[in-house]
């Protein structure tokens, strides 16, 4: 996951590949639910593992439930219809689907317990959920604004529940409501039915359709009367199934669904292949493949996989009603700057009451791109953004999973415009690793490089670490590659001189180099702290002078470059590996300040060390290193120069950033 400030995707040109998904959140979070209701074991296969998912795993756990963890698998003892503890107070962070549940489950279970969350979470509306358990006789108040979160549930007595008349609900703000009814209500129909009627027009039956659907897979066949009416019959009682399998996130598909349609082929890939959700899912997010259809894209689809190709190209323009796909919805929001005219998704009122506030947080960043929006109570316009009038935007995300994701589509604009998505981490909520998944299926022109060059010892390797982890960016430490170059070649019992320089450059091409967890092997040898030695950068600095040894190592060098971008340092990433870099950076200090730096480092690590033997080291170094004839030690003409030896790290770090962010084309409303 990229828990950086920002992460900025630079213009995507194609997309191909294969992609499995996480499980999807709607089942995960109501298998929890029901597992943990249910008497038994059930064991849980491919749950989402994600902060909605977290947030119900440690509520179940502090309600008594035991649960331990086989891989990906996850087993549940089930509570039989008793909490173990009958006082809690539960953090459910931004999860509708579990908190709208839990407080209809918590309620009829009878106990005292309060629920609360993030500062949105307690702007989500849960008064119709509340009136409802109200009206049948379960005390709950409102711990701050009537109608929303927190909330504290007194006991109820189920023998005294009101359960002769239907419980009422209305559906037409959110259908959590309801499915949380559905979910909670079998605990309290073993003498009799219990029904639900809904008022107003339910909103998302899809959801519906898959809170039924698990409920019979937990042996509740609840009997429904169109969208109105619901009966649990009499002497319902959860049966775990025993072992029950969550598919793959269906909205999450909407991306990749999304990508395909609208990113040209990869050269040798057939489009995009998405696994683990497919023609037979029960989730309604899955309907947004006709969407996409209708937009043009050529979709194939098998029992548990999807395949996505570009058909029409504009996309088609489309007026739909989005009632039934709300979440996925809002990919094709973005898909709609790509089409032949403008695109009306109508019927969202949902998104108003979601994560954010969705049509507004969509018109406002839509609208950064440079796209024309007209939005009302319940739909959205988008008209399509032809080349020339893209704008480089910082998307602010709203603490939105949805949001950070569909605007990664943005990237694959005609203008080659990069996309900055400010607080990526916000995925979290139901895709951890969505923009992992990304970039290994698709492919930019130009992934951009941060170079940072200089002598030994000048904090190159330490400033350049500190930036590639605040931009998400990968970290090539190039001087790594020369000094295994230097420790192979004295392994292969060789002196690091131009006599052997065939020799050297052969070892070097086929080095079995691998980096794994800041640690560095070489066939399966940890060899990180042999290579740091004094001896061994004054090697390293003999075999980097062979021609021969250079060339062997540049395209290993060159397949650092991989997306969402590279921070590389060296002696000539500026000048020779990465000439095109948009910054480069050539980093100093004065002789002496380097010299006891590098004592320091040293002697922290408990090796001995002379001062002045260490800066007449460094500073023979340097010399061969900007003497050699190839790929001297210099300045890239366009190199920016910081001499560090009054800066701190920080400082350095900071003013290096900068650069790069006068260095982008974003503005930051
Ligand atoms: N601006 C700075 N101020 C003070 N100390 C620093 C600064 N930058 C780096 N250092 C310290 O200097 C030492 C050397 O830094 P580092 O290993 O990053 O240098 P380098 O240029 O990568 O060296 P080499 O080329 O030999 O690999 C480290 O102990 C580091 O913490
Ligand atoms: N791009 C590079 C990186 C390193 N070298 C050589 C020269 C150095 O003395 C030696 C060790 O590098 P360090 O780990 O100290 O950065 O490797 C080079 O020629 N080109």
């Amino acid at each position: 996951m990229y828990a950086t400030e920002f992460l900025d995707l630079p213009a995507l040109a194609g997309a191909g590949g294969t992609v499995r998904l996480p499980g999807s959140k709607s089942i995960s979070n109501r298998v929890l639910l029901l597992a943990a209701l249910a008497s038994g074991t059930t064991e849980i296969h491919d749950l989402l593992d994600s902060d909605d998912t977290r947030v119900m795993l440690e509520s179940l756990a502090q309600l008594g439930c035991t649960l331990s963890r086989d891989g990906a698998v996850l087993r549940i003892e089930g509570l039989g219809g008793q909490v173990k503890q009958r006082q809690a107070d539960l953090f459910l962070g931004n999860a509708g689907t579990a908190m709208r549940p839990l407080t209809a489950a918590l309620a009829l279970l009878g106990g005292d317990f309060q629920l609360r969350g993030v500062p949105r979470m307690h702007e989500r509306p849960i008064g119709d959920l509340v009136d409802a358990l109200v009206q049948l006789g379960c005390p709950i108040d409102y711990l701050g604004n009537p109608g929303y979160p927190p909330l504290r549930i007194r006991p109820a007595q189920v023998s005294a529940l009101q359960l002769d008349t239907p419980i009422r609900v209305r559906g037409d703000v959110s259908s959590q409501f309801l499915t949380a009814l559905l979910l909670a209500l079998p605990l309290a129909a073993g003498n009799r039915d219990v029904v639900i009627e809904v008022v107003g027009e339910l909103i998302s039956k899809p959801y519906i359709e898959i809170t039924l659907n698990l409920l019979a897979r937990f042996g509740i066949q609840v009997q429904r009367e169109e969208w109105r009416r619901f009966t649990i019959p009499q002497g319902s009682r959860y049966v775990t199934p025993g072992r029950i399998h969550v598919e793959a996130d269906a909205s999450s598909a909407s991306y990749f669904i999304g990508l395909g349609a609208l990113a040209a082929p990869l050269p040798g890939a057939n489009g995009i292949r998405i696994e683990g959700v497919g023609s037979d899912s029960i989730q309604g997010d899955i309907r947004f493949i006709d969407a996409a259809r209708q937009m043009g894209a050529q979709v194939d689809s098998g029992p548990n996989w999807l395949d996505v190709r570009r058909g029409a190209w504009p996309l088609k323009a489309i007026d739909l009603d989005c009632n039934a796909i709300p979440d996925a919805a809002m990919t094709l929001a973005v898909m709609a700057l790509y089409a032949d005219g403008p695109c009306r998704l109508r019927n969202i009122a949902s998104w108003r009451v979601k994560e954010t506030d969705r049509i507004d947080a969509m018109e406002a960043e839509l609208h950064k791109l440079g796209a024309t929006v007209e939005s009302g109570p319940d739909f959205i316009v988008v008209h399509p953004l032809p080349a020339g009038q893209w704008t480089p935007a910082a998307i602010h995300t709203y603490d939105d999973h949805r949001v950070a994701m569909c605007f990664s589509l943005a990237a694959f604009n005609p203008d080659r415009r990069p996309v900055r998505i400010l607080d990526p981490k916000c995925v979290a909520k139901t895709f951890p690793d969505y923009f992992e998944t990304l970039f290994s299926v698709v492919a930019a022109d130009e992934v951009p490089v941060l170079c940072v060059d200089g002598p030994t010892a000048s904090g190159k390797g330490t400033l350049a670490a500190e930036l590639a982890l605040r931009l998400g960016y990968h970290y090539l430490d190039s001087g790594t590659l020369y000094r295994v170059a230097g420790l192979a070649t004295r392994r292969a019992g060789l002196e690091p001189e131009p006599a052997h320089e065939a020799a050297i450059a052969d070892l070097a091409r086929a080095l079995p180099l691998c980096f794994d967890a800041g640690r560095v092997l070489l066939a399966d040898e940890d060899v990180t702290d042999a290579i740091r030695t004094e001896a061994a950068g004054m090697d390293a600095s003999r075999v980097s002078a062979l021609p021969a040894v250079r060339t062997a190592l540049t395209e290993l060098q060159h397949s650092f470059r991989r997306l969402p971008g590279l921070v590389a340092d060296g002696r000539d990433m500026g000048t020779v590996i990465f000439p095109d870099a948009p910054l480069k950076v050539y980093l100093t200090a004065s002789a002496e300040h380097r010299a006891e730096r590098r004592h320091k480092q040293l002697i922290s690590k408990g090796i001995p060390a002379i001062l002045a033997d260490l800066r007449a080291d460094l500073e023979a170094r340097d010399a061969r290193d900007s003497n050699r004839s190839v790929a001297p030690l210099k300045p890239a003409q366009d190199a920016r120069l910081l001499d560090n030896s009054f800066l701190s790290i920080d400082q350095s770090v900071e003013q290096v950033l900068d650069w790069w962010r006068q260095a982008q084309p974003f503005e930051t409303h």
